[in-house]
């Protein structure tokens, strides 16, 4: 299967290594408008393959695209320290409007997978602009907070975090909604299991991950620039899904119909995933009060998305 990265930086780069050490793709091109970044990218990514796969790494313009299953969208401004995502939406917003046409215009069948902050916005802005149904505009939306949730979770109770079963919902940003009451850990309760092996997840305990979830970005970011190996990983798990139709349950965002209170918003629920992109959505069973915060978050994505002109 062909993927093609817009976008050659950190991100793109990064899903660009991971997607060819777990051997995925057949075929990787990477597009810049920074052309000697691509191709360095592409070079360097490609003196990791023959120690893992046989997957073809180049660098190209738009036209290289053509016949891409997938299309990873990373291109655009990043945050400075202390800058929070939505403050990147005018200046990404304008990127778009040059790249999700030159894409599909040259793969007007691809899944475009968004990565670009702030990435629910950006979601709803690639459905705009393309036209295309929302179960082929898929954002990565939560799926690294999730996983941000399940490690420090995991780390608390001492088990894995594939044995962590419990999701981020809501903006990939600040009004984010940790699903506590649908956690599980193997098939148990989160609290249960937290009392059964002695580590009972207090309130302190509980604010501590929610800080550690919600605030990663910013630390990171305050210690190195920038976040990509993780975004990485979960682009390439995602474009796992779709080229081998594996039919995943992940946390990602697509323009929804109606969640919780609003319509028509892009945000993070569980979502399966396979060939064609989102076969399915889930609501989890929320209490009152993550109910209302999801509400929140939906209502700020939903203010902001219409606040830009596409025009
Ligand atoms: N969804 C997520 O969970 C995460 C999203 N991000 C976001 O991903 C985006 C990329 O971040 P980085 O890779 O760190 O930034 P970066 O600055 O390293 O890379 C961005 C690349 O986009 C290219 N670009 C800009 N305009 C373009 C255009 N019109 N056509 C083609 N290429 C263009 C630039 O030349 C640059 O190489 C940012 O918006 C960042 O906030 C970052 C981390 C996690
Ligand atoms: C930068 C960003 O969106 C993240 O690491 O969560």
């Amino acid at each position: 299967m062909k993927v093609g990265i817009v976008g050659a930086g950190m991100v793109g780069s990064s899903a660009g290594y991971a997607l060819a050490l777990m051997g995925i793709a057949s075929d990787l091109v990477l597009v810049d408008k920074n052309a000697a970044l691509a191709l360095a990218q592409a070079e360097d990514i490609s003196h990791a393959v023959p120690f893992v796969s046989a997957t073809t790494v180049i660098a190209g313009d738009y036209a290289a695209l053509a016949g891409a299953r997938v299309v990873i969208i990373a291109a655009g401004v990043s945050q400075k320290p202390g800058e929070s995502r939505l403050e990147l939406l005018e200046r990404n917003a304008a990127v778009f409007r040059d790249v999700v046409a030159a894409v599909l215009r040259v793969a007007p069948e691809a899944i475009l997978l968004i990565a670009s902050n702030p990435v629910d916005i950006m979601t709803q802005i690639a459905t705009r602009l393309s036209g295309l149904p929302p179960q082929r505009v898929i954002g990565s939306g939560t799926i690294l907070d999730t996983a941000r949730f399940r490690s420090l979770v995991g780390r608390h109770l001492g088990i894995s975090p594939q044995s962590v079963h419990a999701y981020v919902l809501g903006e990939h940003g600040d009004s984010e909604v940790l699903a506590w009451s649908s956690a599980r850990a193997g098939s148990i309760a989160l609290g249960s299991f937290a009392d059964q092996v002695v580590k009972p997840l207090t309130d302190e305990v509980r604010l501590s991950i929610d800080d550690g979830v919600r605030n990663a970005a910013y630390k990171i970011i305050n210690g190195k620039g920038s976040t990509y190996y993780g975004i990485g990983a979960g682009l390439a798990r995602i474009v796992k899904a779709i080229a081998q139709d594996q039919c995943d349950v992940l946390s990602v965002s697509i323009v929804t119909a109606k969640v919780a209170d609003i319509e028509d918003v892009a945000l993070s629920i569980p979502r399966v995933i396979g060939a064609g992109g989102v076969i399915a959505d889930l609501f989890p069973d929320l209490d009152d009060g993550e109910y209302q915060s999801l509400n929140r978050s939906a209502s700020i994505l939903k203010e902001r998305a219409e606040s830009v002109r596409l025009a």
